[in-house]
């Protein structure tokens, strides 16, 4: 039986020099959950990210995906797992067409090794084709599909947004973890994000979200934790945090720079 639980830490901890990013942060995320991440600025939300996605080595914590034990190592290790990302400063191919982006993303999940994409060898084309095809697919599902062929860095800030979602979702993920979606987008595009994100779970999808615009939060979260100078403060509905007198305090406290 699959577990219910896509994504379990306990004790995550990362330290810089002095600064304590992350002290024993825990959270599970059950499968279908839309789950937030957040907290004033520096409060450790992009280390959090960074750790479970295998981009900084963590001091210590436990971490399983779909019920497995997996070591956040390293990034393709952590791709490969299970989890796809997006960034919060977008890091796409700028010169590769959408199309090419989604298929790179693809290529995690398929099995044609060097020597058959070097050869062309027949097997390795009908894989090129069906990843095309998906890729394809994906970008008409976040509402691109017509700029399949043009340069990634031609595209609006908020399509280059869905395009990295597209090819997040192309690694066929347990868990999809969006760092700040809608940053720099204006009102109707968080519309169509919000509806985007929407479909994602219920096309049975488990997104974890850092996100600073409390109203996309609080409208789409099921869970939400709140970070606040490394350590975790509050858990729980939407409702139940924007209430905690701890999470009003940090937001409103002294020393912080509030969005
Ligand atoms: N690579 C690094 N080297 C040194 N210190 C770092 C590094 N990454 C993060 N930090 C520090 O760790 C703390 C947490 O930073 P982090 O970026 O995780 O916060 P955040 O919640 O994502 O903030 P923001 O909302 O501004 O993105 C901050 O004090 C930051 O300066």
């Amino acid at each position: 039986m699959t577990s219910q639980i896509v994504l379990k830490v306990s004790g995550a901890s990362k330290r810089f020099g002095g600064v304590q990013a992350l002290s024993e942060v825990g959270l599970s995320i059950e499968r279908g959950q839309v789950y937030g991440l957040i907290g004033p600025n520096g409060a450790g939300k992009t280390t959090f990210f960074n750790v479970i996605t295998g981009l900084y080595t963590p001091d210590g914590g436990s971490f399983e995906l779909g019920g497995q034990a997996y070591r956040p190592e390293a990034v393709h290790q952590v791709a490969r797992a299970g989890i796809a990302r997006t960034f919060q400063n977008i890091r796409l191919f700028a010169e590769m067409t959408a199309l090419e982006n989604v298929m790179v993303g693809r290529h995690v999940r398929t099995q044609a090794g060097l020597l058959g994409a070097v050869l062309r060898t027949k097997a390795c084309r009908a894989e090129e084709a069906a990843i095309a095809a998906r890729a394809q697919e994906l970008l008409d599902y976040v509402g691109i599909g017509r700029y399949a062929e043009f340069k990634a860095r031609t595209l609006s800030y908020g399509d280059q947004r869905r395009l990295e979602i597209a090819r997040a979702l192309a690694t066929d993920p347990q868990l999809i973890a969006l760092d700040e979606p809608a940053a720099g987008m204006n009102a109707s595009e968080k519309v169509v994000l919000r509806e985007l994100i929407d479909r994602i779970r219920k096309d049975g999808r488990t997104i974890l979200l850092i996100e600073h615009d409390v109203k996309l939060v609080m409208g789409l979260c099921d869970r939400v934790t709140v970070l606040d100078y490394g350590k975790q403060i509050a858990e729980g509905t939407p409702y139940d945090v924007q209430r905690n007198e701890k999470v009003i305090e940090a937001y409103l406290g002294a020393g912080h720079k509030n969005h």
